[in-house]
């Protein structure tokens, strides 16, 4: 009797970490499709152009989407599963992120359409599942993240993160063929992407979210969400800008998101008419805030956690 009733216990909980590794994918697919929908973004893919892009559309976007479903589960079970350091979970995904990048590759036939938010999400997932653990004994439904929740997936980052940085760079100079991130670590010392996951998305954490928070509600889902890409834009140490167009480049998008906030935003006239003029002027400059877009995505995946989206 006593065995049987341990079984189903178990039975139960394998049946709701399903359960809320399906959950966490569908929010991530949810951001992702959020992202690539919205428009005008300036030298970004959108439905209305392709931005600074020659190479995809948004029918890639979509294609590259639907092979994301898979491995953004495994990130998620992952997490909800793992009962080792923190530092090892990280290094776990790192291969699931590898594997997910081929079939990703695959699909759109070698153009990069998600690799940076493959990182990205990776890392938030199995945060979010690891998290996750403590609420399996306590709570039936998937529950809505408040921030102090929210606060705990940044700091279970930092942890997982710890030393990226060092570790990644550690043998560039040895290496024949550098990728983008390396090369701008290489001649700037920027440290890109993953310098943003080691500190732990600091501008998320102390800027976008309570942003996200304190917007109002009734205001369109475009609206806020470009100007949750402004901010960003205003911001990011992004090294899609910086390889495709130099140190001037990045200056250039700061300066052109700062202005546009600081003359009101979504809320002053002709906004959208200013964002497309934004477009013309990225695409002449073959410009992309690719990096920007993904941290976009990663707000939006919190803000479905917080049912604040
Ligand atoms: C670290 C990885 C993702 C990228 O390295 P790479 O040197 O090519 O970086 P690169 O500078 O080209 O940036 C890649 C993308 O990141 C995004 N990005 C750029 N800057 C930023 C930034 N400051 N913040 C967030 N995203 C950024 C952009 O979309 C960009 O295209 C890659 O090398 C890697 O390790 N891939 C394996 C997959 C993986 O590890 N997944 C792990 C899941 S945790
Ligand atoms: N809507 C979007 N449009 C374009 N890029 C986006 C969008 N959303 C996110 N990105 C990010 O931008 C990156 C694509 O940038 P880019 O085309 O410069 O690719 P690359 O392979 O780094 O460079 P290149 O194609 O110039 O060799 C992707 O990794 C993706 O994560």
């Amino acid at each position: 009797m006593r065995e049987e009733i341990s079984k189903k216990k178990i039975i139960n909980k394998i049946s709701k970490i399903e359960k809320w590794a399906t959950q966490l994918t569908i929010y991530a697919q949810q951001a992702v499709l959020y992202e690539a929908v919205l428009s005008p973004k300036p030298g970004l893919v959108d439905p209305v152009d392709s931005g600074a892009h020659r190479d995809m559309n948004i029918y890639t976007f979509m294609d590259s989407t639907c092979s994301l479903y898979q491995g953004f589960y495994q990130f998620a079970q992952k997490g909800l599963l793992w009962k080792d350091s923190l530092k090892k979970l990280f290094e776990k995904i790192r291969f699931i992120g590898i594997e997910l990048e081929k079939k990703m590759l695959k699909e759109t036939k070698n153009i990069n359409t998600h690799k940076g938010i493959i990182f990205s999400m990776g890392i938030f997932l199995a945060a979010t599942g690891f998290f996750l653990q403590r609420y399996l004994d306590v709570f039936i439904e998937f529950p809505i993240f408040e921030k102090e929740d929210s606060d705990e997936i940044f700091k279970i980052i930092k942890k997982m993160t710890r030393g990226l940085v060092a570790e990644d760079f550690k043998q560039i100079d040895k290496k024949d063929t550098l990728t983008h991130g390396e090369k701008l670590y290489f001649k700037y010392g920027f440290t890109g992407i993953r310098g943003e996951a080691e500190a732990g998305y600091p501008f998320i954490e102390n800027q976008i979210m309570p942003r996200i928070r304190c917007q109002d509600k009734k205001e369109s889902l475009q609206c806020r969400l470009l100007e949750i890409l402004f901010l960003l834009m205003s911001n990011t140490e992004d090294s899609n800008v910086i390889h495709r167009g130099g140190v001037e480049a990045l200056e250039l998008v700061k300066k052109e998101a700062k202005n546009f906030l600081k003359t009101g935003g979504l809320a002053q006239e002709n906004a959208l008419k200013k964002i497309e003029k934004m477009n013309s002027l990225f695409v002449q400059k073959h410009i992309s805030p690719g990096g920007s877009a993904d941290l976009l995505i990663v707000s939006i995946f919190l803000g479905k956690l917080e049912n604040i989206l």
